[in-house]
């Protein structure tokens, strides 16, 4: 990486957060801020995510991806219901007016049984994932790494709570019994001639509290920097995730901490892979500005909302 893009991008040590001395901690909390505060964006580092684990998730997606069309639209998530499973090529336009992302994907949440009170209920993306059959230890990997990066958003949410000058536990409602959305996605190489505008993945916001990113290392991944109007470089950086602040921490500091604007353009020439973890949080939580992000004679900038509500209006948008 170059130094001036480490400069952009902060690198986080999440270690310090399990540190038994408060100062140590606060001192994670102020890193957090300056990084909400300016792009939204940073790599963290230090998680105790194994790499051995990582890995296999990587292998596992390219066997799934490898997979023959009709298998992989067995699994369509069109017939799931709650947005579980296969999603084809082109499916998803994150970008309003750009032509549809050249990425496909597979999305996996919590695994409820149909007979969950929640999935009888019939609440958003509430429901039993999809899996593929002929992969043997598919689903034994992707349970895994959902675990371990479920625990590790656990934590980023507790170093964000500090970094607001909050109780650690302040999201502690938002975190019980949180949804998330593990999402494997596959680049084909952007196209000698793409259509105009066309991308792997348009230019978007997240959609909920922070997303924990693995990238394999075609690059590709690029973040606005909204100073300069100028999109800047987020290469993978062996051992880190790249984590973003999403829509729902922009809405809850009234937009001090940035829901950022980024995009993928695969220019490598090969295919690449990413694995996006989105911490969406307890879909009954109303988000609102929290107090103390709100100045003498500023009014809040959003409306309070379900978790559910925002979740439901950002699919809708971005899937007709
Ligand atoms: O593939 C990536 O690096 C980023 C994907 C992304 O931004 C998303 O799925 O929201
Ligand atoms: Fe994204």
């Amino acid at each position: 990486m170059s130094a001036s893009l480490q400069a952009v991008l902060p690198l986080v040590d999440i270690s310090g957060l399990s540190s038994p001395d408060p100062l140590v901690r606060t001192a994670v909390g102020h890193q957090l801020r300056a990084a909400g505060e300016r792009h939204g964006f940073f790599y963290l580092c230090n998680h105790d995510i194994p790499t051995t684990l990582i890995e296999r998730v990587f292998a596992d997606s390219e066997r799934l991806f490898a997979l023959p069309e009709g298998e992989r639209m067995a699994l369509d998530k069109a017939l799931s219901g709650c947005n579980r499973g296969y999603e084809p090529l082109r499916a998803q336009t994150l970008e309003a007016g750009a032509p549809p992302d050249l990425k496909e994907g597979f999305y996996i949440g919590v695994d409820l049984p149909a007979d969950d009170p929640r999935v009888v209920a019939g609440k958003f993306n509430h429901g039993p994932n999809q899996w593929p059959t002929s992969l043997p230890g598919f689903r034994d990997t992707m349970d895994a790494y959902f675990a371990a990066a479920y625990a590790l958003a656990g934590r980023v949410m507790r170093g964000l709570a500090l970094s607001l000058e909050l109780p650690e536990d302040h999201f502690a409602p938002f975190v019980d019994d949180a949804s998330a959305t593990l999402r494997l996605l596959h680049y084909p190489p952007q196209p000698p001639n793409p259509s105009p505008g066309e991308k792997g993945c348009g230019a978007h916001t997240d959609f909920g509290a922070i997303t924990l990113l693995l990238q394999d290392q075609s690059g590709g991944l690029q973040v606005l920097d909204a100073d300069s109007g100028e999109w800047i470089d987020a290469p993978p950086i062996p051992g880190t995730f790249v984590v973003n602040i999403g829509d729902l921490i922009a809405r809850w500091t009234n937009g001090r901490y940035h829901s950022n604007l980024h995009r993928v353009i695969n220019l490598s020439g090969r295919e690449r892979y990413s694995v996006p973890f989105f911490f969406t949080g307890n879909p009954d939580v109303v988000v609102e500005c929290l107090p103390n992000c709100l100045g003498p004679g500023e009014s809040p900038q959003y409306p309070p909302v379900t978790v559910e509500q925002h979740l439901a209006e950002c699919y809708r948008r971005t899937y007709g």
